[in-house]
């Protein structure tokens, strides 16, 4: 049977990052994607206390966790804090989209506002045109 995997993004993950509520995001290795997990319940008794594992909110913990040296229940302990996995599909700093989509708006106004400003030029170059080939062919 299928199982529903909770989805959560970076976002949201990044939320939960004090003593009372801690989530952390590592790469859960297999063919598996990013994992979160919800480890409030084991801050108090990390062995290398819980200033370590709260300075890992908010991104991808995967070489902290492993640059500490785990010892495989160490590894083993964390699958139980799984909560669900990272949803990839979405921005990790959304406000970048926006700030991107927010520029391309702003550089057409400013492209519709030198138009407006410059019409002249073009209409002015096309009437001398008109007017000097006009003059040319009466002259023949
Ligand atoms: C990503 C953030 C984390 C960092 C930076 C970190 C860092 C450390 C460090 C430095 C130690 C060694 C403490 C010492 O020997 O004095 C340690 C030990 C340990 N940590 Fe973490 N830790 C993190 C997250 C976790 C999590 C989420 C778990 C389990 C849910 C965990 C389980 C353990 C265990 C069981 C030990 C004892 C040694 C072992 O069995 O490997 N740690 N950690």
């Amino acid at each position: 049977m299928p199982t529903l995997t909770k989805l959560y993004t970076m976002q949201e993950a990044s939320q939960h990052n004090t003593k009372d509520d801690c989530w952390i995001v590592i790469d859960g290795k297999c063919l598996h994607p990013l994992q979160v997990y919800d480890v409030t319940s084991y801050l108090d008794e990390h062995p290398g206390g819980d200033d370590v594992v709260l300075e890992s909110t908010g991104k991808d913990a995967t070489d902290d966790f492993e640059d500490a040296g785990h010892s495989k229940s160490a590894k083993e302990l964390l699958q139980s804090f799984c909560i669900g996995e990272l949803d990839t599909s979405s921005p990790i700093i959304p406000e970048l989209e926006i700030s991107s989509k927010r520029e391309a708006v702003k550089y057409s106004e400013k492209l519709m506002d030198l138009t407006k400003q410059y019409w002249t030029i073009p209409v002015a170059i096309v009437g001398i045109s008109v007017l000097v080939g006009f003059l040319y062919l009466h002259k023949k």
